[in-house]
C-alpha cells in the first residue's frame, strides 16, 4: 500500500521504531507478573520466593528425604548440608540451581505439611487421634509414623500435583517451607520487606523504561511521519509546478490545495499511529498470549470472547461509518473549491448583491461536510462506551470463574490480577488494530489522490534529448498550426500560418473568444499545438527545453498577476540579476515610473499578495515592465494594453517602439489603435487567419478587419491612419 512505500527510505528508523516497540512491550508484559509476584510471593508468602529451604531442622530433613524417590535424593543429598548444629543448610551451590532443588523437594515438602494441617485443623482426624493415644507431640513424632503417614499421603499429593497450576504448586510448597523457618524463629517482616522493596525497585526500573521507550518512539515516529509529509508535499508542489493548464484544470485549483494540504496531513497522522500501533499491536497481543498460556490461570476462552466482541463492534461501526469516511476528502475539496470561490469573488458578489446565494452555496457545502463528519464521530461515540463496557464485562466474568477457581484452591489472587492485566493488553491491541482499520482507508484514499497528481504525466514537457535554445535571433514561425484544448472536441486554431521576424511588431485582432490568447499561449509552451509545428530560428519549439524557450520570452498575461514583496522585486521577477538602471528604465517604459516614483518608498514600496494595493492599470503596467525588464528576445502582450488608457497606451508603446526595437513582438489586441502602427496584423476569425498585412492593406483587402476598424474609429480617423507614417510604435 502507498502509505507504507512512503516509508521505505526511512526503514533505518522503522527499525528503530521496530526494537523500541519490542523494549516497550516486553516492560508492558513484564509489569503485571511483578504485580502478581507482589500479592503471591512479596503479600501471601512474606517474600518467600522458592520452596526449597535455606535452612531446615535436621529431623524434618530426614523425614522429608524419606518421602523422596532415589532421583530425587540425589539432589538432595547434593545441595544440603550438615551444619551440626542440629540444621542442614542450602549450599551456594544449590542457590544456583534452585530450580531443581525446588522441583525435587516440593512433594515432600507438602507432605511433611500435611500433619501440622491436620494437627492445626478444628476437626478430629485420625492424625490428632493418634498422637493424643500416644501423648506426643508431632514434632515428637517417630520418623516410622512419618513413614507411614507418607504412604498414606503420596496418592493425595500426587493429585494435587496434577491438578494445580505450577505458581500455585509453588505457593503451597513455600507454605510448608513456613513450617521449618518456624522453628528457628525466621524474621519474616525483614525477609517480606527486602522482597517488597526490590521488586518496587523493579517495577519503578521497568516503568521508566517503558515511558523512555514509549517517549522515544513518539519522537522518532513524529519525525517520520513529518519527513513523510514533507517529502510528499514536496512532490506534489514540483509535479504541480510542471503541470500544463491542462492538467491544473483537470484537478481544479481548490482540490491541488486540498491534496497538498489537508490530504498530506491525513498521511503524516496515520503514519504516526502506524509506526506506534500497527507493529505495537501484534507483538503485545502475542506476547500476552504467551504470557496469558504460561500463567496457567486456564481461562483463555474468555479472551476469545473479548477479542471476538471488539472485532464484531468494530467491524459493525466501520461498515456503517466507511462509506461516509471515504467521501470526507471530496467534501473537503469542494468548501476549499466554493471559499477560494467567494474569496477571490467577493468584489463581484458585493457588486451584484449576491450575498445571500453566495452564503448559501456556502452553507451546503459546508453542512454536507459537517453532516458527513458529525455522522462518522457519532458512530465513533458509541466506540468508547461499549468498549469500556466490553471491558468490564470481561473482567467480571474473569473474577466470577477465578473466585471459584481460587475457591477450589488451584488459582492464586496474583495470578488473577495478572492473568486479567493481561487481558485487558490483549483487547487493548486489538482495538488499536481495528482503529487502524478505520482510519487506513480514509488515509489511503488520501494517498492514492496524492500518489494520482505524482503520477499524472505532464503533457507538456521536455523532449529526450531536447536542446538549449542559446542566442536566438528571434524568429518566429507558425506552421499550419491547429489547437484543440484538452477534451475539446473541435479545434480553437486551425491553418495558422505565420512568420514574425525580430525587429518587427505582430498584433493579432479578431472577435471575443476566436482564439487569440491561445495562439499566442502556444508559443511560451503553456500548451502544445495538435498539429503542425512553431518554430524559433527554424528550430521546432518541441525540440528546445522548455526552460531556455521560456528565458527568452517576455509575457505579459491577460490580467497582471503581481506576487507579494515589493515594486521592484515584482520587476525583478523575471530578471533576478537586473540592476537597478534597468529596473527603472523598464518602469519608464511601461509608464509606471511616475507613480511608483509618487510612492512613499518609491521602488522598495510593498506589494500585497495578489498585487491587492495597486490598480488594474498599474499593475498591467507593472506585469508589462516586468516582461521588459527581462530583455527578451520575443515580447508577447496578451491583451495587456486594454487596461491601460489611450495615452498611456500611446506612450507605453512609443517608449517601446524606442528601446525595444530587436525583440519580436506580439501583441494581441481588442483596439484596432493599438495595432495601427504593427508591421503585421493578423485578423483571427473563428480560429482561422483570415487577414494578414499591414493597417492601410487590411483596410482594403480584409472585409472582417474594415468591420473592426469601422466600428471603432470614425471615418476621419480612419482617414487619419492611412495618412503619414507616424514615429515608430510597436
Ligand atoms: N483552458 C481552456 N479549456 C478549454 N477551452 C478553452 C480554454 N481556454 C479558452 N478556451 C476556449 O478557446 C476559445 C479561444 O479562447 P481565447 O482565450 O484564445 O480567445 P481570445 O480570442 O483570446 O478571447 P478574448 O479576446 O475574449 O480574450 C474560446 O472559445 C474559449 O472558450
Amino acid at each position: 500500500m502507498q502509505i507504507f512505500r512512503n516509508l521505505k527510505p526511512y526503514w533505518k528508523s522503522v527499525i528503530i521504531i521496530a526494537l523500541l516497540l519490542v523494549l516497550q512491550a516486553y516492560c508492558d508484559l513484564s509489569l503485571p507478573d511483578y504485580t502478581s509476584k507482589l500479592i503471591d510471593t512479596g503479600i501471601q508468602n512474606y517474600g518467600i520466593e522458592n520452596c526449597s529451604p535455606k535452612q531446615i531442622p535436621e529431623k524434618a530433613y530426614k523425614v522429608i528425604d524419606g518421602f523422596m524417590d532415589d532421583d530425587e535424593k540425589a539432589v538432595w543429598k547434593k545441595y544440603y548440608k550438615d551444619g551440626s548444629d542440629g540444621y542442614y543448610y542450602l549450599t551456594e551451590d544449590g542457590e544456583k540451581h534452585i530450580d531443581e532443588v525446588d522441583s525435587a523437594c516440593m512433594k515432600g515438602l507438602m507432605m511433611y505439611y500435611y500433619p501440622y494441617q491436620m494437627v492445626n485443623s478444628d476437626e478430629d482426624n485420625e492424625i490428632k487421634a493418634g498422637l493424643d493415644k500416644m501423648g506426643i507431640t508431632l514434632d515428637e513424632m517417630p520418623e516410622e509414623m512419618w513413614a507411614q503417614i507418607g504412604e498414606q499421603m503420596k496418592p493425595t499429593v500426587d493429585g494435587m500435583l496434577d491438578s494445580m497450576g505450577e505458581d500455585y504448586m509453588e505457593s503451597t510448597a513455600i507454605a510448608c517451607t513456613r513450617i521449618c523457618y518456624d522453628s528457628f524463629g525466621y524474621d519474616y517482616k525483614a525477609g517480606q520487606m527486602s522482597y517488597l522493596k526490590w521488586a518496587a525497585v523493579k517495577m519503578l526500573g521497568m516503568s521508566l523504561l517503558m515511558a523512555a521507550a514509549a517517549v522515544l518512539i513518539g519522537l522518532v515516529a513524529s519525525r517520520v511521519a513529518a519527513s513523510v509529509a514533507c517529502g510528499l508535499r514536496e512532490k506534489v508542489f514540483n509535479k504541480v509546478i510542471a503541470f500544463s493548464d491542462a492538467e491544473i484544470n483537470k484537478f481544479s485549483t481548490a482540490s491541488l490545495i486540498t491534496r497538498s494540504t489537508n490530504d498530506v496531513q491525513q498521511i503524516q497522522m496515520v503514519t504516526v499511529m502506524m509506526l506506534r500501533m500497527v507493529l505495537y499491536a501484534p507483538i503485545l497481543s502475542i506476547g500476552g498470549i504467551v504470557k496469558v498460556v504460561g500463567n496457567g490461570a486456564g481461562m483463555g476462552w474468555v479472551i476469545f470472547i473479548g477479542i471476538a466482541a471488539v472485532v464484531i463492534l468494530m467491524g459493525t461501526l466501520m461498515v456503517i461509518a466507511m462509506p461516509k469516511f471515504k467521501v470526507m476528502q471530496t467534501l473537503v475539496d469542494r468548501v476549499n473549491l466554493v471559499s477560494r470561490e467567494i474569496l477571490t469573488g467577493i468584489p463581484v458578489i458585493r457588486a451584484f448583491g449576491r450575498e445571500e446565494r453566495e452564503e448559501e452555496r456556502f452553507d451546503e457545502a459546508n453542512k454536507d461536510l459537517t453532516k458527513n463528519t458529525l455522522f462518522v464521530n457519532r458512530v465513533m461515540t458509541f466506540a468508547m462506551p461499549i468498549l469500556m463496557f466490553i471491558m468490564y464485562a470481561i473482567s467480571i466474568l474473569i473474577e466470577w470463574v477465578a473466585a471459584h477457581k481460587i475457591d477450589a484452591g488451584v488459582l492464586q489472587v496474583g495470578s488473577m490480577t495478572a492473568f486479567i492485566t493481561y487481558t485487558m493488553l490483549i483487547i487493548m491491541s486489538f482495538l488499536m488494530l481495528s482503529m487502524m482499520s478505520v482510519m487506513l482507508p480514509r488515509a489511503s484514499v488520501a494517498a492514492d489522490r496524492i500518489q494520482e497528481i505524482i503520477d499524472t504525466d505532464v503533457t507538456v514537457q521536455d523532449a529526450a534529448g531536447a536542446k538549449k535554445l542559446e542566442a536566438p535571433r528571434g524568429v518566429v514561425k507558425y506552421d499550419n498550426v491547429a489547437f484543440a484544448y484538452p477534451g475539446a472536441d473541435e479545434n480553437v486554431l486551425e491553418n495558422i500560418s505565420f512568420e514574425a521576424k525580430p525587429g518587427q511588431t505582430t498584433a493579432i485582432i479578431g472577435s471575443t473568444g476566436c482564439g487569440k490568447s491561445t495562439l499566442v499561449q502556444l508559443l511560451p509552451r503553456f500548451y502544445d499545438v495538435t498539429e503542425g509545428s512553431i518554430t524559433i530560428d527554424g528550430q521546432d519549439i518541441r525540440d528546445l527545453t522548455m526552460e531556455s524557450v521560456r528565458q527568452n520570452i517576455g509575457f505579459v498575461p491577460q490580467k497582471g498577476i503581481l506576487f507579494s514583496g515589493t515594486i521592484a522585486s515584482n520587476i525583478r521577477f523575471g530578471a533576478p540579476d537586473a540592476s537597478d538602471e534597468d529596473v527603472k528604465l523598464a518602469a519608464e517604459i511601461s509608464q509606471a515610473s511616475d507613480f511608483i516614483e509618487e510612492k512613499e518608498h518609491g521602488y522598495d514600496s510593498a506589494v500585497a499578495q495578489g498585487g491587492g494595493n495597486v490598480s488594474g492599470g498599474q499593475k498591467q503596467r507593472l506585469a508589462i515592465a516586468r516582461a521588459i525588464a527581462r530583455k527578451p528576445k520575443i515580447l508577447i502582450f496578451d491583451d495587456s494594453f486594454s487596461a491601460l488608457d489611450f495615452k498611456t497606451d500611446v506612450a507605453v508603446r512609443k517608449a517601446l517602439g524606442e528601446h525595444v526595437n530587436d525583440s519580436t513582438v506580439f501583441i494581441v489586441a481588442q483596439r484596432v489603435s493599438t495595432i495601427l502602427s504593427a508591421d503585421q496584423i493578423l485578423v483571427l476569425d473563428e480560429g482561422t487567419i483570415v487577414g494578414k498585412g499591414t493597417h492601410k492593406e487590411l483596410l482594403q483587402t480584409c472585409e472582417e478587419y474594415r468591420q473592426i476598424a469601422e466600428s471603432q474609429l470614425s471615418p476621419s480617423e480612419i482617414a487619419a491612419s492611412l495618412g503619414t507614417d507616424s514615429e515608430r510604435q510597436v
